[in-house]
Order: C-alpha cells, then structure tokens, then sequence
C-alpha cells in the first residue's frame, strides 16, 4: 500500500467530492440533530446531488482561498481534507489570516491507519509556511483535534422562548424602524453589516466569497423548514443596522407548529438589536422562539421580566483554534493591562518554548527567554485563552495550566479579559 499525502490537482476534484458524503459521519441522515450541527431542525438527509451541483462544487475548490489535500491511497484519494483561507478578529481589532480546516473525510474503509494524521501536518506545515500564525475548525466530534493542538476558543447557545412567557421590562422605543425585505435587498444588507460587525466582535470569521449570493434566490430548504424572512432595521437616518433571517416551518405535528425559527441575526446597536428582538418574539400566531448560533451573553434575557423564559436547550464549542506561532499570536493582539509573565508553552507538533509576554493595552512583545516560568502550558490552552473567551483560572483548576509564580493565573487572566466574550456567528 502506498501513502502520498498532496494537494488535490483540478483534474482531481471530482474524485475529492466523492470522500466527502463521508464527511461528518452522515452519508444519510440521523434521527436526532448531530453534535456538530446548530441548527434547530434534524440535520436534512442528503440530496443526490445533480452532475451540474457537481461541476458547480469542482469549480469552487480551484478556487484560490480553498486549498484541498488528499490522502492518495495506491493513487486513489482515500481521505482529505482542507484549508480555506478566512480571517479572524482579534481582541485590539486585527483582522488576522486564519487556516481554517474544513471539509474532513476518510472513507470509511481506510480510517485509524493514520491518514488524517497525515494529511493535517501536510496543511499546518501549509499554514505555516504562508504566514499563517492562526489556524481554526468547527469539529464534528470533540475528541479529534485536540492531539493536533486545538481547542475551545468560541463557544455558542441554542436557546427557546415560548411567546406566552415574555414581557418586556420597559417599553421598547425606537428612533428607527423595521422592514420586511425580498431576498435580494437583504443580499445586499447582509455583507455590509457582517463587515460592521466583525470590526468589533473578537473571533468573527470573515465570510467565505458568495457567503450571502443565495439569499437573492429564495429557494426553498430541502428539509422543510420554509421560505426565508427577511427583517432588516433602519436607524434615523435610514442606515441599515441590524437584520434578522427567520423561517416559520409548517409541521404536522402540533407541538412543533408555531416555531419562529430564527436562522440568523446581528444588530450594531442597542436601539436595532431591542426592536428586532421586539418583533421576533412577539409575532403573532406563532408559540415559541428559537435561536441558534447566538452568543453566550445574549443580552436579551436583561430585557424581559421573567429572565428564565429564555431557556438554553444547548451550549457548544464553536470555533477551536490552534497557535502556530506563539509569539506572533500573542503580539497581534492587545490586552487589558500592562504586566509581564514568563509562559512556558508546550507543543508536541512545532516544539515549545518559553516566551516572556510583555503585554498593554496597545500590543506586546514577546521574547524568547531562557529564565524560570510563570505559568506552563500547552498550545492547546493557549489557544483556548487566545481570543478571551475561557479563563485562565478555569483551565488552571483543572490541571491544565501549572502555576509557577504564586497569582500568575490571575495576572494572566487580567490582562486578556474581553469587554464580551467572543463569537463567531459565521463559520467556514
Ligand atoms: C473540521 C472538520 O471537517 S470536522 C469533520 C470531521 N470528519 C468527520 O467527522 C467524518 C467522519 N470521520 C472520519 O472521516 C474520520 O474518522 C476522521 C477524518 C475524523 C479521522 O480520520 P482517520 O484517518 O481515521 O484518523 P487517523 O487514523 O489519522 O487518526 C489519528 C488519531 O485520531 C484518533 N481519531 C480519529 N478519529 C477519531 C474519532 N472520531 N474519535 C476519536 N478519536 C479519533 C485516532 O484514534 C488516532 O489516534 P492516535 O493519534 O492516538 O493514534
């Protein structure tokens, strides 16, 4: 049996797309909705796809910002995977280059020998050798990555409401106003708000090209969740800035009816983000709410009187990610303090080392040193830590960071608390 670990060349993309139905362990379809998707309805059985979908799919892996490999087995793709080029923000607001792993497969006939194993070195040394310092996924199953160096960094809820339980501590005021809008004008919303957003939210993904084009069409989903709405907010001076996408499903099933689904949602403002919400959860005909894909600290709980309406049905790990260059991670991003520490970061693909963070609030340098540690850690930690969105103190007291200067975790924590936690509402 011969091994070769390369990119897959254009002529090969079809083969490619045959290893990936094999992709989430979901060639079908599976009765309850799987760990990896968010999404409130079962996750859809795959439809055959048409030779011109196919065609369609092969064009889009030439494209430059996908960058495929493929486990060759006897000259046969039996596993791959890929990188697509996306950015990141981080805290301070860089807009950093991230790797981001996606569309993993072995077939199942030729897995546990190694290959994935293969084929993500071959793409990290990718990430590497182009500057990339970042590299990120969404995982199917939480056991995979973490021996290849990733882990938790974004996190997301899926919550419900029913309609008959909300009241608004005040009454909701609004200086703009909201509008019902076809496919299309919210095809031109949508990019231009995202780009607000990830401005500001630490962890936002970049959207992949042609993220929003099917908004314009308005086809109907597969999985019978309904046609899109689409809500767009005006602020007074007729601005767009804030928008929400939901779908009212039908289903034959009573206690399923009179879902509001909503699929997405953003808001720039308080003002925008209260009067969205305001129309959402109190639509007529419709008993309950969902949401996925929403940020842990969701304000909207703060704004009704019965907090506990809102209940969280499920808490995920979103974006994990993986350092790949410590000291150019640590100074791309700011924090929120000024101190000094000494981490000793292990690494079992890269080799550790130990780098002094002299961090402020505008930036930091970061020094290889020689001298005793504050703090050691791994790079999985590290990139758990990196965006703010878990505590030091928390990894500390499950014995995954060791304290070697007495108040360490502490200052550690100090200085890379976030203002909200992070979030990525958009994936790859
Ligand atoms: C970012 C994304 O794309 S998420 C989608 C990931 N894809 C899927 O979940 C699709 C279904 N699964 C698969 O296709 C395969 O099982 C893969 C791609 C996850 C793994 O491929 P394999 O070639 O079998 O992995 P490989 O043999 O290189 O395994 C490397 C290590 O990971 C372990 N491992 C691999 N998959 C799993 C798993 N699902 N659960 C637990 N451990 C696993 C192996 O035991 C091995 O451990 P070791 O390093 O201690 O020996």
């Amino acid at each position: 049996m011969t091994i070769e670990i390369r990119p897959v060349s254009p002529a090969e993309t079809m083969e490619y797309l045959r290893v990936l139905p094999y992709a989430n362990g979901l060639p079908q379809e599976e009765p309850e909705p799987s760990a990896w998707y968010a999404g409130s309805a079962a996750w859809p059985p795959q439809v055959q796809k048409t030779a011109e979908e196919l065609e369609r799919d092969a064009q889009e892996l030439l494209a430059d910002w996908f960058r495929p490999q493929a486990a060759f087995v006897d000259g046969k793709i039996a596993g791959a995977s890929a990188i697509v080029s996306v950015q990141v923000t981080v805290p301070g607001g860089q807009q950093i280059a991230l790797g981001g792993v996606t569309a993993t497969a072995v077939l199942p006939t030729y897995r546990r020998r190694g290959l994935l194993r293969k084929v993500m070195s071959a793409m990290l040394d990718d990430c590497r050798e182009r500057g990339e310092f970042l590299a990120g996924l969404s995982a199917s199953e939480a056991t995979i990555y973490g021996r290849y160096g990733f882990s938790p960094a974004t996190f997301q809820h899926r919550w419900e409401v029913r309609r008959t339980d909300v009241t608004f501590r005040s009454e909701l005021t609004d200086p703009g106003a909201l509008h019902l809008v076809d496919g299309a004008e919210a095809a031109k919303a949508w990019p231009v708000l995202h780009e607000h957003v990830r401005a500001e939210r630490i962890g936002e993904i970049s959207p992949l090209p042609g993220k929003w084009d099917g908004l314009a069409g308005g086809g109907l989903p597969a999985d019978g969740s309904g046609p899109a709405h689409h809500l767009v907010h005006r602020d007074a001076t007729g601005a767009v800035d804030g928008a929400a996408i939901f779908r009212l499903p039908w289903s034959p099933d009573p206690e399923q009816a009179g879902v509001l689904q909503v699929e997405a949602f953003e808001a720039l403002t308080s003002d925008a983000y209260r009067a969205l919400w305001g129309l959402l959860l109190d639509f007529d005909l419709t008993k309950r709410v969902v949401a996925a894909r929403r940020p842990v600290d969701e304000p909207l709980r703060w704004m009704l009187t019965n907090p506990r309406a809102l209940k969280l049905t499920r808490t995920r790990d979103n974006l994990w990610l993986r350092v790949l260059d410590v000291r150019r991670a640590l100074e791309a991003r700011t924090y929120a303090g000024t101190d000094s520490l000494v981490l000793d970061v292990s690494d079992d693909l890269y080799g550790g080392g130990r780098w002094r963070l002299d961090a402020a609030p505008d930036g930091a340098v970061c020094t290889a040193v020689h001298t005793e540690p504050d703090l050691s850690l791994s790079v999985n930690e590290l990139g758990s830590l990196y965006l703010g969105g878990v505590r030091a103190s928390e990894l500390s007291y499950a014995g995954r960071i060791v304290e070697r200067t007495a108040g360490a975790v502490s200052r550690l924590d100090a200085l890379l608390r976030p203002d909200r936690a992070p979030h990525n509402a958009v994936g790859f």
